[in-house]
């Protein structure tokens, strides 16, 4: 059984957290870390791939050499900052599939509100990998991985930036099937769910909104 949460401490991943958290980061140089760090966590989250071999011909003479095996993996994006994280991993696997779960937190309640909801076929013959920066009260990730689950997900990761406590026991209790690779586990929400020390409002960060 792979751990429940993946803490990646790579030095570069650290590194280039530390810089997305700055409040003085701009959005242009938010988004290429974003970029970076989320090619470094891909590196992660895809350790266990299902692996075969082909019979291939070198310059030297034939051999059977390991390929990836089974349906390309899905990658599903949890809008609005999801997105962020997608370009990156996108660099590493250029042809996973995409699929996109709109969700945003009711300001007052924490909760979920869901607008849009398109993801690829024969999800339950894929590595399934949800991504969003923030798992905050896990709310919105928790219900994301619910609809994945009702749509045929059967083997599910949740790859992130920052985790709190609280979602990460959230996620646990809800989908203890899903692991959680992170690059930081911070220490606590706020009154407003907000993650603290965190990085600020992903989405309005890397979208340069308010
Ligand atoms: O774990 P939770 O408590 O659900 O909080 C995490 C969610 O909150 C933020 O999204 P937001 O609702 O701000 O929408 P956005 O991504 O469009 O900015 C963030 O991008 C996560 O999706
Ligand atoms: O800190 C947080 C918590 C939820 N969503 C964010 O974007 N940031
Ligand atoms: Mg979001």
């Amino acid at each position: 059984m792979t751990e429940h949460l993946t803490h990646v401490k790579h030095p570069l991943v650290q590194h280039k957290l530390t810089l997305m958290r700055k409040s003085d980061t701009s959005t242009a140089v938010f988004r290429q870390l974003l970029r970076e760090i989320s090619m470094l966590l891909a590196y992660e989250v895809t350790r266990e791939l299902p692996m075969t071999t082909e019979r291939i011909d070198t310059p030297l003479e034939p051999m059977d050499a390991p390929v990836l095996d089974g349906k390309k993996l899905a990658l599903v994006s949890i809008l609005r900052a999801g997105n962020g994280l997608l370009d990156g991993i996108l660099e590493l696997i250029p042809s996973a599939r995409v699929g996109f779960v709109g969700l945003y937190r009711d300001e007052e309640t924490l909760k979920p509100v869901e607008y849009y909801f398109k993801v690829p076929t024969e999800l339950e013959d894929r590595l399934v990998i949800a991504v969003d920066p923030m798992l905050a009260t896990g709310n919105s990730s928790v219900a994301a991985i619910d609809k994945l689950k009702e749509a045929g997900a059967k083997n599910i990761r949740f790859l992130c930036l920052l985790a709190a406590p609280e979602g990460i026991a959230r996620m646990k209790e809800a989908h203890p099937d899903v692991q959680i690779v992170t690059a930081a586990v911070d220490s606590h929400l706020n009154d407003n769910g907000y993650i603290v020390p965190g990085l600020g409002d992903a989405g309005d960060r890397m979208f340069g909104t308010k």
